[in-house]
């Protein structure tokens, strides 16, 4: 695990920002962090790198205890990063902001830089407090991608960008992954998601309600269509353990956790004259687990 958390809980006043979080990250590839807004990813992230102390609990990454300010340091130093305030010096130039940055960093690599730059488009001159929102983004992520680093934390890496840059980013961000680097991003955006991730979280008020390697997960979960005579028999469908189970006239909708054969050899019993199962993508996914923690 490059990233790994115990009880890491984080509360604001009254509010309870992450809470008892378990978190394992595996080294290696691509991992979505996802979940609703406010439910503790930037907190999270935060914690990780040291930029927000845990009320309670413990986290490693890269191998160094996230509340030890030494650890801390050192996890910042080999981890390339976009935290939620892109943490940019507004009177610096873009020019001067790359300068500095490169300065701290042995493992820099000017060639990345100067070929991130070719393709971000960004005025070399331009003070960063006058770049777009979408600019500081892209600065951000040049900083964080041409550090050579071994993991990437990147927190909603294409907030504010374009669709054209939002796919030269992916690019660019799984071309660091094939390179060797891990790395973890948080997203709203899906479909990115599905497109490049190999694992996945799902985050529910501060704690994981759904992780897995995507692949697995959508192979284990099913959305099923059963059509009755008459309405669904909603109230004895509860031995199937369905998620999400919807109603429409005669028409049944719900998804199963891995027990699609049986689900289906139970709506017939029920009395279903047809059932169809069909493969759910992250969107169904996410808005099942999401919907159903929530009722
Ligand atoms: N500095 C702060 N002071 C007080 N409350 C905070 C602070 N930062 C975050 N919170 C609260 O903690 C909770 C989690 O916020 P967080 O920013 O971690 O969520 P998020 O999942 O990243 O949301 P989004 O997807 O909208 O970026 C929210 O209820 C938020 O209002």
């Amino acid at each position: 695990m490059i990233i790994e958390t115990r009880q890491l809980t984080k509360n604001y006043g009254p509010v309870v920002a992450v809470s008892d979080l378990r978190l394992r990250v595996p080294a290696g590839g691509i991992s979505a962090f996802l979940g609703p807004n406010g439910h503790g990813k930037s907190t999270t992230i935060k914690m990780l790198l040291g930029m927000t102390r845990p009320a309670s609990g413990t986290g490693q990454v890269l191998g160094h205890n996230i509340t030890d300010p030494t650890g801390s340091l050192e996890i910042r130093r080999r981890t390339g990063f976009v935290s939620e305030d892109k943490l940019l010096y507004g009177y610096m130039s873009v020019r001067q902001m790359l300068a500095f940055t490169r300065s701290f960093y042995p493992t820099w690599q000017p060639q990345r830089e100067k070929e991130l730059l070719a393709r971000f488009e960004l005025p070399l001159d331009r003070k960063v407090k006058q770049l777009s929102k979408g600019m500081r983004t892209k600065l951000a992520l040049i900083l964080a991608l041409a550090r050579g680093a071994e993991l990437l934390i990147l927190d909603e890496p294409s907030e504010g960008l374009d669709p054209v840059v939002t796919e030269i980013m992916l690019q660019e961000v799984v071309r660091s992954a094939a390179e060797g680097a891990t790395v973890f991003f948080s997203s709203h955006q899906l479909s990115e998601a599905e497109r490049i991730a190999d694992h996945i979280f799902i985050l529910k008020r501060g704690q994981v309600v759904l992780e897995g390697r995507l692949d697995e997960l959508q192979s284990k979960y099913r959305r099923l269509n059963a059509v009755f005579a008459g309405a669904p028999p909603l109230e004895e469908l509860r031995p199937l353990n369905l998620l999400h189970t919807q109603a429409e006239g005669h028409v049944l909708s719900t998804l199963t956790n891995g027990q699609a054969e049986t689900a289906i050899a139970g709506l017939r019993q029920l009395g279903a004259l047809s059932v169809e199962a069909h493969p759910v993508n992250l969107r169904e996914l996410f808005l099942q687990v999401v919907q159903e923690q929530a009722q």
